[in-house]
């Protein structure tokens, strides 16, 4: 059903409450994507659904998301949906702040972790604690592939983003820390992120303890005038356009977001990427050969960051599986001035002030004018002769968002997941011995559900 409007705009159709309670059945059946993907063939790319008094406007594919990921934020922003983040990271930072400060600690983000020269000088370190993790293995046997890669990615996090002083004495101490701070994110946390429930309490001790553990470190830099090359360092050097240095408190929660984001988004889709890889054969095949081609240009041990970025098989490899397996499975906004969209079909509608709006990127990455067979595992359909995604035009692929807010994180997460299974492909013949992993939605980070038992055996 379309809505009409005063204006010479319609308002989207729209889904009511009884239309969606009808489809729980469905849900349980078929799963989300399935019953998010028959809304967009029922309603189309915008459509809003209105459940208990609450509607939220879906907006599904490039056609209709530009002003979703580029709007300034005075006009679409994530309203104080992000409240949840402020007993996690404390009130120093983002949705604790303003919108200027928080601008000026976005650019500290993407100086302190994007920069091609900050990902070159995390290279050798990503190595490093690669070879290190896996000179313990045996020459076989079988381990939970999901375990081991969230504790390696940890390890690396912790040298790279942390310091070696949190690698070197605290690993253990603040890997509990921020297992902690996501177990207290969950439903309720993120609706009503203040109740006393035990899991907000375990989270805000967490908090505390994270922050004094962090905040030594960069007092005891500062005092010792000791410098050193990891983001925590970058952070602490960042200055605000008027010369202001960041404070302690700003900087021990801006490298908690850091890694809390890194976190669970690119251990989740290491795993995906394995168990993608282990049950494709010939895409595997394709993606060991490409080692074999770059070992004998760079030789073992002189990889660095152009061979990575020469690991183009590898890297469709991880996105295909990212596109498959998004660990955001939707984003979400707060419209602040109405806006208008057309669709694909030369229609438009009117998105007014004030509603909440969504785009699925499970549905986005989906799209079968986009993506071909888009069920089918093909990395090969992001290699330069295809670019399926550039094809479709901006903001197809959306498993890092985009835009104005698009993952600060991307180069560095696709980094450490090549550095991990290029170091698998090269020394490694793995075997996927559990079925392939069906998908956790009850977590905010859609992951890979129970173990990923693998059978190893060193080739080299
Ligand atoms: C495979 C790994 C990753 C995925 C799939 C991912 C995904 C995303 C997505 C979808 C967003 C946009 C959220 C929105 O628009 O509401 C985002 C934002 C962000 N990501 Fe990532 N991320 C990953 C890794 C990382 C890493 C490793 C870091 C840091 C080292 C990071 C830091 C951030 C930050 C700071 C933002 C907020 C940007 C802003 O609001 O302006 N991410 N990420």
């Amino acid at each position: 059903r379309t809505r009409r409007r005063t204006s010479h705009h319609q308002l989207p159709p729209s889904v009511n409450g009884i239309a969606l309670l009808r489809l729980l059945p469905a849900i349980f059946k078929k799963g989300i994507p399935a019953v998010m993907n028959d809304l967009y063939i029922k309603y189309g790319s915008v459509f809003t659904a209105s459940l208990f008094g609450a509607s939220i406007t879906l907006l599904i594919g490039p056609e209709v998301t530009a002003h979703f990921f580029q709007g300034l934020d005075s006009e679409i922003s994530h309203g104080n949906m992000f409240e949840f983040t402020v007993p996690m990271f404390g009130k120093g930072i983002a949705y604790g702040r303003d919108m200027a400060t928080r601008n000026e600690q976005k650019r500290f983000n993407v100086e302190a972790v994007l920069k091609p020269s900050r990902l070159t000088s995390h290279v050798s370190i990503m190595l490093q604690e690669v070879e290190s993790y896996f000179s313990k293995w045996g020459k076989e046997g079988i381990v939970d592939l999901k375990v081991e890669l969230e504790r390696l990615l940890m390890l690396i996090t912790s040298r790279c983003l942390l310091g070696k002083e949190v690698r070197e004495d605290m690993f253990d101490e603040v890997n509990t820390l921020f297992g902690e701070l996501g177990n207290g994110l969950n439903m309720i946390s993120f609706l009503y992120p203040y109740l006393p429930t035990p899991a907000c309490r375990r989270r805000d001790r967490a908090r505390i303890r994270l922050t004094e553990i962090l905040s030594n470190v960069v007092v005891s830099r500062k005092r010792s005038g000791r410098v050193e090359e990891d983001t925590l360092q970058r952070l602490m050097d960042s200055r605000y356009k008027d010369g202001r240095s960041t404070t302690v408190e700003e900087v021990v929660a801006l490298i908690i977001a850091l890694v809390f984001g890194g976190k669970h988004t690119s251990s989740h889709t290491s795993t995906w990427t394995g168990a993608r890889l282990l049950s494709h054969p010939t895409v595997l095949k394709a993606a060991i050969e490409e080692q074999e081609r770059i070992t004998q240009k760079y030789k073992d041990n002189e990889l660095d960051y152009n061979s990575f970025l020469e690991m183009v098989t590898l890297h469709c490899c991880i996105k295909e599986a990212l596109r498959m397996h998004p660990p955001a499975p939707a984003l979400v906004r707060k419209v602040h001035k109405s806006f208008t969209v057309q669709t694909r079909e030369g229609k438009h509608y009117e998105i007014p002030q004030e509603h909440i709006v969504a785009t699925p990127i499970l549905v986005n990455n989906n799209i079968p004018y986009i993506y071909k067979d888009p069920q089918v595992y093909d990395p090969h359909r992001f290699h330069p002769d295809r670019n399926e995604d550039k094809v479709g035009g901006k903001f197809s692929y959306t498993s890092f968002g985009g835009g104005r807010h698009g993952c600060n994180g991307e180069a560095y997460a696709y980094l450490q997941i090549k550095v991990i299974w290029s170091h698998f492909l090269r020394n490694f013949e793995l075997e996927l011995i559990s079925p392939f992993p069906k998908t956790d939605w009850s977590r905010y980070a859609a992951e890979p559900k129970g173990n990923l038992f693998v059978r190893y055996k060193r080739t080299a």
